[in-house]
């Protein structure tokens, strides 16, 4: 996507050990007009595909996640969350999860209620990087008889390689920006096309 690419060449910047930083529009600062259009590339992508429901994993995926569904009829957004909470009552699908950003790990919790046999999922994020979240994510959704349709996400590290591993099992991964290498001496992004 473009825009996406434009945005990132314009305002991230690459940090030592891994990290784009871009949280001038994506994951701190939101730019929802950017998230609107974000959500119409995917939906032009997974047209056609039985979507009941959007899966997300807080925190980032969240905002990103709500204005997606506008463009899938305004399916349900259903957020994984990371700890425990009083607020969350009844069974639970728990999974575990590392986190790329906050190098722990995290449980990875749903409320049975809220992801259903016969569900045909779409999870949406902000990045993928090693697969950890994802994978998280699809834990849940097998746990729950759920069917995972497809995978959007605003950008993935292709050198990481969890978008591949995730190819290769067979998802349909539609990452809206691929950063193929990025360099935290120069600052040069490449994207594969
Ligand atoms: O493919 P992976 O290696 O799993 O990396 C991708 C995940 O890392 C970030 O989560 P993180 O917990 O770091 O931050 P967040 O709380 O801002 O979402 C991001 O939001 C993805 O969920
Ligand atoms: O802001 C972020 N930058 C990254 O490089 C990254 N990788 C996973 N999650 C991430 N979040």
């Amino acid at each position: 996507m473009q825009e996406l690419e434009e945005r990132i060449q314009s305002e991230g910047t690459v940090k030592e050990g891994n990290v784009l930083k871009v949280d001038a529009f994506l994951n701190h600062q939101c730019d929802v007009r950017l998230f609107d259009h974000m959500g119409a590339a995917w939906a032009q992508h997974f047209a056609g595909k039985k979507i009941d429901k959007i899966l997300t994993i807080e925190a980032s995926g969240i905002g990103i996640a709500c204005v997606a569904a506008r463009h899938f009829g305004d399916v349900p957004v259903v957020f994984a969350k990371k700890a425990q909470s009083i607020n969350l009552d009844g069974d639970q699908y728990v999974t575990t999860v590392y986190s790329f950003t906050k190098q722990k790990e995290f449980p990875v919790i749903v409320a049975k209620k809220y992801l259903n046999a016969g569900d045909h999922v779409l999870l949406i994020d902000d990045f993928l990087a090693n697969g950890k979240a994802l994978h998280g994510l699809i834990n849940l959704c097998e746990d729950a008889g759920a069917t995972v349709t497809g995978i959007g996400i605003a950008v993935e590290k292709g050198f990481q390689g969890g978008g591949d591993a995730l190819r290769a099992e067979g998802y349909d991964v539609d990452s809206l920006a691929i950063v193929d290498a990025m360099d935290p001496a120069t600052g040069e992004i490449t994207f594969r096309h």
